[in-house]
């Protein structure tokens, strides 16, 4: 891996902002730096192989709770522990500053973490926040896999905010893809996955404080 922060491209952030404007989503092919996916790829692979991963749940705060049959990946939240994981949040810390900059969304912290989804398993139709408590603000995710085929599944969906029915795009969760969303405006889903799928969802927050209590990270 490089010395140098590897960012996004200029070209990139642009378009990515477009199309956060246009019609509230981004995907793009080879966004994210190869040797960081890789290094982040096997930093996912090292802890899955020792089991240091968490299982995920939905809900938050007391709400939350384990549902296999909503979502079936393990996590591990991001925490600066390797250099990898400081080059992937110096990145977004960039793409952060340029929301700001560009659509005034008063964006205050990036939290993220790796999944791992085994096979079999899927993520149903769900948006990342509600509107009204929407201090997820914009969704990402990073696909970290190396490679990837026709018939390993696994790929996100995502669907037209106004027809939660007709599907506007689908993401092949291979290495340096990346995708962008308004967190309480797009249904997406991850279909079943044939392979062990690696990625790391990430969301950019506003402060959401509720009669003085800060909502909980997760
Ligand atoms: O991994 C993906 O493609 C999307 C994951 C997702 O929707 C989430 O973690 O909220
Ligand atoms: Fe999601």
């Amino acid at each position: 891996m490089s010395l140098v922060i590897p960012s996004l491209s200029p070209a990139t952030l642009t378009e990515l902002v477009d199309a956060l404007v246009e019609r509230g989503w981004y995907l793009g092919e080879g966004v994210v730096d190869a040797g960081l996916c890789r290094a982040l790829y096997d930093e996912l692979e090292e802890r899955v192989a020792h089991r240091a991963m968490q299982a995920a749940g939905i809900g938050r705060g007391e709400e939350h709770s384990l549902r296999r049959d909503i979502r079936g990946d393990t996590i591990h939240w991001l925490d600066r522990a390797t250099l990898a994981q400081r080059h992937y949040l110096g990145a977004m810390a960039e793409l952060q500053q340029e929301l700001n900059q560009a659509l005034y969304l008063g964006l205050f912290e990036f939290e993220a973490h790796f999944a791992h989804y085994g096979p079999g398993t899927f993520y149903k139709k769900h948006r990342d926040s509600f509107r009204g408590r929407a201090n997820r603000v914009v969704s990402t995710v990073c696909y970290l896999n190396p490679d990837w085929g026709p018939a390993d599944g696994g790929e996100m969906v995502l669907y037209d905010p106004e027809d939660e029915t007709r599907e506007v795009a689908r993401v092949v969760p291979r290495a340096g893809s990346f995708a962008c969303f308004l967190a309480d405006r797009v249904p997406h889903e991850v279909l079943p996955t044939a392979r062990p799928r690696a990625s790391i969802a990430g969301w950019f927050r506003r402060n959401a404080s509720l009669n003085g209590v800060i909502d909980p990270a997760y």
